[in-house]
């Protein structure tokens, strides 16, 4: 057995563990990051970008699907799954090669190999070769995906999850999606658009994170007419038969049976925790046995213990596990003087087609904390450069402060909700007002003009006294052109 003591010891070589560990060497050498499986992180590996390249496919099938409205004649797209996968694997390959480069320019004395598990408030055991005893910790082991009980048992290698989906060499003819959150929109549509028989199932009619009853409704309908889905599907029930998988389920009160080659499980993901010995971290956890951290300081109680990333249990966002990894580190590396850190206004978005986003507080945030707000909306199914791309589809809803006029936020389905999605949270983040954000440029035409459309009605919703003519300009009368 080996014996290692480092001031401080970070578990896991994701995202969050990579920049954990940048900020506290800023603080200590005297550091190790240990990893229990393959170097390259969730995000680059079977996350963000695998998903983000199998998407790029889907959006060139779906660009030549829809050519003939432009009078552009194209023949049928042939889809070649092999070459669709192949790329999405080597470009994959590249992205992971990166960060495997960047883990391995670290000093080989701060990296070490296999799995770790508490033994002792300030021990670790590291597969069973190495003892490392550490001052802190930051735990950034990630997430892993949440299967429903027997499923893997009844369906064996039949049931995928996503780190499965990029490791295929073809696409397959058909695939049941359960699941309608983040993971589940964004492939379902992906692969029903390259041309493999689809179904999506959810269970309460929602459709990713949105919480705006007008833009989730929406959504709906836009999903519904993109693929077959049954969104408020119950007793879903999946068998086996040799190579072909059924699946049951009840809506509207009738029964229903389809095959599937595959059924991929895209029921939400948990923080991978298990295993890792916290009954000896000497941290309080709650009722899921996931430590509590501090927001912005990443620190469990007024322990020595941190934790960044989908280990928490917050938004398992990249830029959130970034972040978190950052002031963790960063706090484990000063440690016991630990500061609080700003964070950054929640921005989400779903890399479906049309995207999804949403900025600031949501609409059940809202609710939730009985806030004072008003609401303004806009359709981008008649907006104008919408229309002009043939991209005419959605909703975005803005909630403005009563009395302030501050912006709080926005859900949107609709035309370059990632872009949009941005320019929204940082007109949140810097506190711009409904009457700041109408005297900023919009040029025309273009889809922000569909923003505007839904900040004037925001506007007239929060039904201010008007400012002085001389202090703004989209102001009234004039203001409707
Ligand atoms: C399909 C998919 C698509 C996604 N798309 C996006 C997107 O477009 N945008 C976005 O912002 N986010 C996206 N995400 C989320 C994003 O990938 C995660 O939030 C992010 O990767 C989390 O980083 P992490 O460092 O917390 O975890 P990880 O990168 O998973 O790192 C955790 C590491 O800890 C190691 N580990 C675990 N337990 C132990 C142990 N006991 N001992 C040693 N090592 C251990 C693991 O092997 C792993 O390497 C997506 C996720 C998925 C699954
Ligand atoms: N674009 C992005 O930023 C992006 C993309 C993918 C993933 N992610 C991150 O990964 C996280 C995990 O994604 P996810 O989609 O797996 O989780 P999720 O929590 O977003 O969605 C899981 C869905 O599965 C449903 N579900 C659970 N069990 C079910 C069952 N037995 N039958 C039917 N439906 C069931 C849930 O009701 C929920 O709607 C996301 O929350 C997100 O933070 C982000």
């Amino acid at each position: 057995m080996n014996h290692l003591n480092v001031d401080v010891a970070i578990i896991g070589a994701g995202s969050a563990g990579m920049s954990a560990y940048r900020a506290a060497r800023a603080h200590t050498d005297r550091i190790v990051v240990i990893e229990g499986g393959a170097y390259g992180t969730t995000c680059a590996r079977v996350g963000c970008m695998p998903s983000k390249l199998l998407i790029a496919a889907a959006d060139a099938a779906h660009a030549v699907a829809m050519a003939g409205r432009f009078g552009v004649v194209t023949a049928p797209a042939a889809i070649d799954g092999v070459a669709v996968m192949r790329r999405v694997r080597e470009e994959r390959d590249r992205f992971v090669g990166f960060v495997v480069e960047a883990v391995e320019a670290w000093p080989e004395a701060h990296r070490l190999r296999g799995h770790a598990r508490f033994v002792a408030q300030h021990e670790l055991d590291v597969g069973g070769h190495t003892r490392v005893t550490a001052g802190r910790i930051v735990i950034a082991t990630g997430s892993r995906p949440h299967v429903p009980a027997g499923w893997r048992e009844t369906l064996g290698d039949r049931l995928v999850v996503n780190d499965d989906v990029f490791a295929w060499t073809d696409l397959p003819a058909s695939v049941a999606v359960v699941g309608t959150g983040v993971i589940g929109l964004e492939l379902s549509l992906a692969l029903a658009r390259l041309g493999v028989r689809v179904r999506l199932f959810g269970r309460s009619g929602r459709v990713g994170p949105l919480t705006d009853p007008d833009v989730a409704a929406k959504a709906r309908a836009i999903v519904g007419a993109a693929l077959d889905a049954s969104l408020d599907a119950h007793d879903l029930m999946p068998t086996r038969h040799g190579a072909v998988v059924t699946l049951r389920w009840t809506e509207n009160g009738t029964r229903h049976e389809e095959d599937f080659e595959y059924v991929l499980a895209a029921t939400g993901r948990v923080p991978a925790l298990d295993g890792l010995g916290l009954e000896h971290a000497g941290v309080p956890l709650d009722e899921h046995g996931v430590p509590q951290a501090g927001r912005h300081t990443r620190r469990v109680g007024r322990s020595h213990v941190f934790i960044a990333g989908d280990a928490s249990d917050e938004a398992a966002l990249l830029h959130e596990a970034s972040d978190e990894g950052r002031i963790a580190g960063d706090n484990a590396g000063r440690y016991p003087d630990t500061i609080v850190r700003p964070r950054r206004t929640p921005l989400t978005v779903v890399f479906s087609d049309p995207q999804i986003a949403l900025a600031g507080e949501s609409h059940a945030q809202l609710l939730a904390r009985g806030a004072r707000f008003a609401a303004g909306s806009a359709s981008f199914d008649d907006q104008g450069r919408s229309r002009v791309m043939g991209r005419n589809l959605g909703i975005v809803r803005v909630y403005g402060e009563a009395d302030s006029g501050r912006f709080l936020g926005a859900e949107m389905i609709g035309p370059a909700a990632e872009h949009i999605g941005h320019l929204l949270a940082w007109a949140v983040q810097h506190g711009l007002t409904v009457q700041q954000m109408l005297d900023s440029p919009f040029y025309h035409p273009v889809v922000e003009e569909g923003v505007r459309t839904a900040l004037r009605e925001l506007k007239a919703a929060l039904d201010l006294p008007a400012p002085p003519l001389a202090g703004c300009l989209d102001c009234a009368p004039a203001a409707a052109v």
